[in-house]
């Protein structure tokens, strides 16, 4: 099995994903508030990548919530921003949420052409690993990044489940690229979050007043998820137990 790191959504073509399994990584935010979402029940999560787009799916049934940001900040008219902490509430449970986001949800539509699209974060490190391994395919890592600059949380969290498809593999090939992300990440495992409170994303976003936000997207292994994208709706998918990954 191969793996491949894409260091930002810009830098993927259509046709890397062909007959793989694609993992979309926006540590900060959108992959950890989607995975979030599930986690606390919530029916499903439609990613797209326009707010029109967004807009136009909303049929007007009373369980869909229509969710994201742009330039950090809830969308005027929807339900809810892009913070995970606001998908941890009653509101979601039952709901299908139809999220449009600046990097996260526009990298996920941009692997459209893969056989399988998994939804990753640190938030479920472990458990997105364990499904991606289970689909026996190659695998593409694709890095969301923030306005087309590669974002260092989403390296670490690359490693991460390097680290742990690693466990499931033991002879994973992998780019050059996927092997710095790797080495990265072991290099600061143990103090995730001061590595993420130190890289320009997360500054930015503890000036604009989210650092709760950050300090919760940089917990690791706390949630049994993978959100799998399955008739353009991520819905959570409890991969099967396999070998023990590495986990903390
Ligand atoms: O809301 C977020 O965290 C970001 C906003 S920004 O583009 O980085 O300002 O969106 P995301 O798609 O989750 O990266
Ligand atoms: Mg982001």
């Amino acid at each position: 099995m191969r793996v491949d790191v894409i260091a930002t959504v810009n830098e993927a073509r259509s046709d890397d994903f062909l007959h793989k399994t694609a993992i979309v990584i926006d540590v900060l935010r959108a992959t950890s508030t989607i995975v979030t979402a599930l986690e606390f029940g919530s029916d499903g999560v439609i990613p797209v990548e326009t707010v029109g787009q967004a807009k136009a799916l909303k049929s007007g049934r009373e369980e869909e919530l229509l969710g994201g940001e742009r330039y950090g900040r809830k969308i005027a008219g929807f339900d809810l921003g892009n913070s995970p902490f606001e998908y941890m509430k009653e509101q979601v449970k039952g709901k299908k949420i139809i999220l449009t986001t600046t990097n996260g949800t526009r990298a996920i539509q941009k692997s459209h052409k893969a056989q399988h699209i998994l939804v990753g974060s640190l938030l479920n490190a472990a458990s997105c690993a364990r499904a991606a391994a289970s689909f026996k395919r190659d695998i593409v890592i694709v890095c969301a990044g923030t306005q087309d600059q590669f974002s260092l949380e989403d390296g670490l969290c690359a490693g991460s489940l390097l680290e742990e498809l690693l466990a499931h593999e033991s002879s994973l090939e992998m780019g050059d690229f996927a092997r710095a992300m790797l080495l990265a990440f072991k290099q600061c495992k143990g103090r995730l979050p001061e590595a993420i409170l130190s890289a320009a994303n997360a500054k930015r976003m503890v000036r604009q007043g989210w650092k709760a936000d950050v300090l919760y997207c940089a917990k690791r292994n706390i949630y049994d998820i993978a959100p799998l994208l399955t008739n353009h709706v991520l819905e959570s998918y409890r991969p099967p137990q396999m070998r023990q990954a590495c986990s903390k």
